[in-house]
């Protein structure tokens, strides 16, 4: 079941055509890579999947898996996308920096309460009983990523991995079906590098992910993905297995140029 569909996606700036008539199917629990030179246009899906852009044409269908439903996601605002079950993380880490590290976790199931103002206001049960529930899964979420002692840590005092773990976490812990990961493995070591390669795989099994993800290194591209698509100056030039991709001519020659 194809859980996003992207058909004839466009998106300009002026005379630059950052997209161009994109074509990608990511299919229920996939993990697929969108990878591509400098300025191919990988953010800009990113931007056009998660609604901080409207496309210049184009359609983003985006398939409830509960109900069966698909509906056009293209368009809509971020806070929109993100209560259809769609999160990510961004190629500059973007925490709240002066909050704690459960705190993250907690702003971000914030769109799940179940109680008013007035039951914030006075403490009822009900605002009780949802934020024992909240405390309760963040705190799983923390302990599945390792970082459950640092929880009363403020963010910003993290070093650098783990704020890029806490970004992910964050992301699960809006009950997103479908995660977009820019560039996670940026700036990390290879050995950072190949925990983030378990932690993303443990956790697409453990919540049922469906993961999208931007990445410049190739080696954790081709051992973590299933499916690759790859962008040249705005379109799709190459789709296919890790395999497939590492040996496709088009993709040589788009990172390497034409005496490849
Ligand atoms: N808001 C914007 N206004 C004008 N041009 C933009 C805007 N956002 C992106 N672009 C341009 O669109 C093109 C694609 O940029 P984009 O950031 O999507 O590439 P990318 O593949 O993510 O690159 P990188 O790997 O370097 O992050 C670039 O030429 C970029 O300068």
């Amino acid at each position: 079941m194809a859980i996003l569909k992207i058909e004839d996606l466009s998106k300009s700036f002026g005379g630059l055509k950052a997209v161009s008539h994109v074509n990608i199917n990511v299919e229920k629990g996939e993990l697929i890579g969108l990878i591509g030179p400098n300025g191919a246009g990988k953010t800009t899906i990113f931007n056009l999947l998660t609604g901080v852009y409207v496309p210049t044409s184009g359609k983003i269908e985006l398939k409830n898996d509960k109900t069966g439903d698909s509906i056009l996601i293209n368009g809509l605002k971020p806070y929109i996308t993100s209560s259809f079950g769609i999160s990510r993380t961004f190629q500059n880490i973007r925490l709240f920096r002066d909050l704690s590290v459960l705190d993250n976790l907690r702003i971000a199931m914030h769109k799940r309460v179940k109680y008013n103002v007035f039951s914030a206001i006075f403490r009822t049960k009900a605002y009780r009983e949802c934020e024992k529930i909240f405390y309760e899964n963040a705190m799983a979420i923390l302990d599945f990523v390792g970082l459950a002692d640092k929880r009363d840590e403020l963010a910003d005092n993290l070093p650098y991995g783990e704020q890029r773990k806490l970004e992910i976490a964050r992301a699960v812990a809006t009950g997103a079906s479908v995660i977009f990961l820019d560039e996670p493995a940026a700036g990390m070591n290879p050995s950072e590098t190949e925990e983030l390669r378990v932690l993303i795989e443990d956790l697409r099994k453990k919540y049922e992910l469906t993961v999208i993800l931007i990445e410049h290194d190739m080696k954790f591209v081709m051992e973590i993905c299933e499916r690759i698509y790859v962008l040249d100056f705005g379109t799709i030039i190459a789709e296919g297995t890790p395999e497939e991709i590492k040996n496709n001519d088009r993709v040589i020659k788009a990172y390497l140029g034409e005496e490849a």
